[in-house]
């Protein structure tokens, strides 16, 4: 049966922020406290939608969740009014505060994992929301990631909206992040590639030693048998320690996958040769053949793959069988980088074009093009069967330029969260958003 990849990417929400919440997250930490630009933000991400959209590929939009997280900031003791929770949070500690507002939903590659109807027992798209236990700001999100999935995959004869893995670090589950689909076609059967940063349970496997490994063995497997995936069909790869000790905290900022492509670095896995080999063995079992593209260190050293956020790219099959790959514009400042692709689209190979985007708010927080993005691959039939309203139309892209423009702020530095007036904005905003997207019962508000 044939199927299409629907990309689901974050829309910005109102009070995206830089308050270096994120160990590990080389982006995170060295732009803290620095002023963004919300709107700049929203409108960044609207434009790589449309521009998507309008070339023929799948696009759809998630909503942003409500900040700030009062039920966060009333459960840890703040009281009182909404203005007096917020003051008080902000006197006593400023952090928190930033993690109630932070607009980290936006990295929708998070925001679960996905199988396919073609991978699962019952022939359903099973999604589970990740739990992302790793960071609180983004602990938080399962909980309307989940109502927000329920709402658009509401028809249960096509998808099973799961709940998030407890939420404890022997299931630290970062979602589409660290998980790749390997296949001839988007519509026939396919490798599921897990990867994951340790092994909860056997101390003695290699995890990194300065950065958080946020995914865990335990929590991809326990997906895996949740979605109900053939063992035959899936692989689980370790990540190399090392390399997330030098920033790559998602397996998605050093390879991404697309239907018989993997484009990786070298140092990507802790196994790199084991890790192909399982790949292919499993591929073979699907009529499928792994195209390796592999990126040497003395082509794109780590450091450079980690600032140009080269792999955080997306891969995107075109008419025709040749690929486009989606990159951020820092990929063409930094030299290496861009000598490199270059080469790449010269050389024959699968990927034939690049496609580039101004994204640098995003990229100030760590998040590139595929951070932005889910991956949904649906048959035609589950795709009339999902709310229509998040589908990405140029009449959908215009409404939404201009509520971004009537809400959002062009400048948000840290002591603006403590402003009363912002966290009614929000919610004003996200009401109307609501009613935009014909999801009355979107937000808990
Ligand atoms: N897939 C990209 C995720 C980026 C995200 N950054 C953040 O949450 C930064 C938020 C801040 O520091 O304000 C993260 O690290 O999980």
């Amino acid at each position: 049966m044939s199927a299409r990849e629907f990309n689901f990417d974050g829309l910005v929400g109102p009070s995206h922020n830089y308050a270096g919440l994120s160990f590990g997250n080389v982006a995170s930490f060295n732009n803290v406290k620095s002023a963004s630009n919300p709107k700049q933000a929203a409108l960044q991400g609207l434009a790589k939608m449309r521009a998507l959209a309008a070339r023929g590929f799948a696009q759809a939009v998630l909503p942003p969740q409500d900040r700030p997280n009062f039920r966060l900031l009333r459960s840890l003791g703040f009281t009182g009014s909404d203005a007096d929770v917020l003051a008080r949070a902000y006197k006593e500690s400023p952090v928190i505060l930033a993690c109630a507002y932070s607009a980290s939903p936006m990295w929708t590659a998070n925001a679960a994992t996905v199988s396919p109807s073609r991978d699962t027992a019952d022939g359903r798209v099973h999604f589970t929301p990740a739990n992302l236990n790793n960071k609180l700001h983004r602990a938080l999100e399962y909980v309307q990631t989940t109502r927000a999935l329920q709402a658009i995959f509401a028809d249960e004869r096509h998808f099973a909206v799961h709940d998030a893995l407890p939420s404890t670090p022997a299931f630290g589950d970062e979602g589409a992040a660290n998980h790749t689909r390997l296949c001839a076609q988007h519509g026939l059967d396919a490798v599921e590639m897990f990867v994951y940063g340790r092994v909860e349970f056997d101390p003695a496997a290699p995890a990194p030693k300065r950065y958080p490994a946020r995914q865990t063995l335990e929590a991809s497997q326990a997906v895996a048998r949740k979605h109900g995936l053939a063992e035959a069909r899936t692989v689980y790869v370790q990540q190399n320690p090392d390399v997330i000790d030098q920033g790559v905290f998602h397996n998605d900022v050093i390879a991404v996958g697309n239907a018989n492509v993997l484009f990786y670095h070298e140092q990507a896995f802790a196994d790199e040769q084991g890790a192909l080999f399982q790949l292919r063995q499993a591929m073979a079992g699907v009529d499928a053949e792994l195209t390796a593209i592999r990126v040497d260190t003395d082509m794109v050293s780590v450091q450079d793959a980690v600032h140009s956020y080269l792999f955080n790219s997306q891969l995107l099959s075109k008419d025709g069988g040749k690929m486009a790959l989606v990159i951020p514009q820092e990929c063409q400042e930094n030299a290496a980088v861009s000598r490199y692709l270059e080469g790449l689209v010269a050389s024959g190979g699968p990927v034939d074009e690049l496609v580039h985007f101004d994204l640098r708010q995003s990229m100030r927080n760590g998040g590139g093009p595929a951070c932005l993005r889910l991956r949904v691959a649906l048959t035609d039939a589950e795709a009339s069967a999902m709310h229509q309203g998040v589908v990405m139309t140029e009449a959908l892209y215009h409404t939404l330029v201009a509520w971004v423009e009537k809400h959002y702020r062009d400048k948000l530095e840290p002591q603006d969260l403590a402003d009363p007036a912002l966290a009614v904005e929000v919610h004003t905003a996200l009401e109307e958003l609501a009613r935009i997207l014909g999801m009355p019962g979107l937000y808990d508000l």
